[in-house]
């Protein structure tokens, strides 16, 4: 086995999925030009019409104005829609990309560093990021291009001092909004951290009520949950106090516009022309500040994708060398180090087909990792072993909510109902009443300890691997039982080459009369 390398993060963006963008980007601008021209101009027409209205002859043109409200009304639902439908199509095609390029990169790595922990993570980190094109992206872009837009509008119509109050003011709410950048937590994480933590406390209530501490669990859980409210007000405290600062920051800028367009000698009109594209103008830069929240957690969670799967996610399996033929397994220069209950060696064994390597040794001595590096060193894709079934049965049961023919036919879809009632009695699981159809709780709640574990040894078995490996097969079964369990394994898979990690070698192996070796990792 070769050391896992971090692999290249997914491709996320195509040529196409940035012309799209761009698009919409380029939509979502003319929308927000027409909404701000809009309020202007037809804040302009009323009080013209108005004007014109008490004037005993007047020649004010109705056309062309009335003809240049309904073309802004009628550009900016078009061009809103059009910008929806293209921006959320990137986004789409975006967290799409994302979220196979990282499927396919879990399927395909043999490093074992995915869970489905870490997969639902990703998948919640593509769409954060690839909603950030609507959520961050969008309005600044907006933002940019209505200030630039509004100030150069408002010099060329004879108001220079009044493109510089609004300039001033835009970049003052950029600098407000980019203020509370700090202030912004990831509640994605820090929801799930205490998700995970009331999770622990709800499994752990009956040892916890039996130590006599319930309480003070219950007060730490309370204690974890006033944080989260508190970093979750806090936060919102920042976000209102920036768009409070933004609002005072636009009702000066209104104010000065009012002085310095009077001074100027504007007629009411121009006055209210211009009081309504400023106030377009910044609505749209107090935006910013719900952007840049968007744009913080976005970059939290490129980063975040950036090292999913890679060795910064490692457990730190050690390595060795695998290769396996259609005679035997072969081991070679796994090395363990020294430590206070085992001493530094190094294995090299051959496991020929239908035969057993136990792998023994105290608690602690590293027989689950040996088994972990030997199941990565065989799914390796440039080792010989790609061809083979590997199978390995962890010591924790991950059993899924469904019945217990579900679960079996996790490994054989194809599993018949009578597949599965013979699988049940060969693991003895008939006796404790177990059908296909018995109904299987959250992580296997429900069934015993001794069944979960046979009804994981069960499903193993389904799969009918080449190479099966199983980290304490016997846990939670009387010596009987798992003695008959074991060798029910053996006489269903004849030519399995077995690996299981045990405390000590079953006296009934020494009976068995079958072949059968020893990695001892004891001092
Ligand atoms: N080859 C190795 N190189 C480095 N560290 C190792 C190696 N093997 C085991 N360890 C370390 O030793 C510790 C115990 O390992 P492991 O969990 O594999 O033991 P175990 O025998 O399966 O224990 P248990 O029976 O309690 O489940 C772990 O911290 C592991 O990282």
């Amino acid at each position: 086995m070769t050391a896992p390398t971090p692999s290249r993060r997914p491709r996320t963006r195509s040529a196409g999925t940035v012309l799209v963008a761009t698009s919409g980007l380029l939509l979502a601008v003319v929308a927000e030009s027409c909404s701000v021209g809009l309020v202007g101009l037809s804040g302009w027409f009323i009080a013209s019409s108005a004007v014109a209205g008490a004037t005993a002859y007047s020649t004010f043109s109705y056309l062309a104005p009335s003809g240049g409200v309904r073309a802004l009304a009628l550009g900016r639902i078009a061009s809103h829609y059009a910008a929806r439908v293209v921006l959320h199509s990137a986004a789409l095609r975006r967290i799409s990309t994302t979220r196979l390029g990282y499927y396919d990169r879990a399927a395909t790595d043999s490093s074992g560093h995915w869970s489905g922990q870490s997969l639902d993570r990703v998948m919640a980190d593509a769409d954060t990021q690839g909603m950030a094109l609507i959520q961050a992206t969008a309005p600044v872009v907006q933002a940019v291009a209505l200030a630039v837009g509004g100030c150069l509008t408002v010099a060329l119509a004879g108001y220079p001092s009044t493109a510089t109050v609004v300039a001033v003011a835009a970049a003052l709410c950029a600098a407000i909004a980019i203020s509370t950048a700090h202030h912004v937590n990831d509640p994605g994480s820090s929801r799930s951290a205490l998700r995970t933590e009331l999770a622990a406390a709800v499994d752990a209530w009956p040892e916890t009520a039996s130590l006599g501490v319930a309480d003070h669990l219950a007060q730490r859980t309370q204690e974890l949950l006033d944080a989260y409210e508190e970093q979750r007000l806090r936060a919102a405290a920042a976000t209102a106090r920036a768009l409070g600062a933004c609002r005072v920051l636009t009702a000066m800028a209104l104010v000065l516009t009012v002085l310095l367009a009077d001074t100027q000698g504007a007629d009411v009109t121009t006055l209210v022309f211009l009081v309504l594209l400023v106030t377009g103008v910044l609505a749209n830069a107090e935006r910013l500040v719900p952007a840049v929240r968007s744009r913080v957690l976005a970059n939290g969670a490129a980063t975040r994708l950036t090292s999913a799967g890679s060795t910064a996610d490692s457990s730190g399996t050690p390595a060795c060398r695998a290769t396996y033929d259609s005679r035997a397994l072969t081991v070679t220069g796994y090395r363990v180090p020294r430590s206070s209950i085992r001493r530094r060696r190094r294995i090299d064994v051959t496991v020929p087909v239908g035969s057993t390597l136990f792998v023994t040794g105290a608690s602690g001595s590293g027989k689950t990792t040996f088994l972990d590096a030997l199941a990565s060193a065989l799914r390796d894709p440039g080792g010989s072993a790609t061809w083979a079934t590997v199978t390995n049965v962890p010591a924790d049961n991950h059993l899924f909510t469904g019945s217990v023919a579900d679960n079996i036919r996790l490994a054989d879809a194809r599993a018949s109902d009578e597949d599965i009632e013979e699988l049940l009695t060969a693991m003895e699981l008939d006796r404790s009443g177990l059908t296909g159809n018995t109904k299987v709780g959250v992580g296997g709640r429900g069934l015993s300890g001794g069944e979960q574990r046979r009804l994981a040894i069960a499903r193993a078995l389904a799969a009918r691997p080449d190479i099966l490996l199983i980290d304490e097969p016997t846990t939670g079964l009387d010596n009987g039982t798992a003695n008959r369990v074991l060798a029910a394994v053996r006489r269903r898979l004849p030519h399995v080459v077995l690996v299981l990690a045990v405390h000590e070698v079953p006296a009934a192996a020494e009976a068995s009369g079958r072949a059968w070796s020893t990695a001892g990792l004891d001092r």
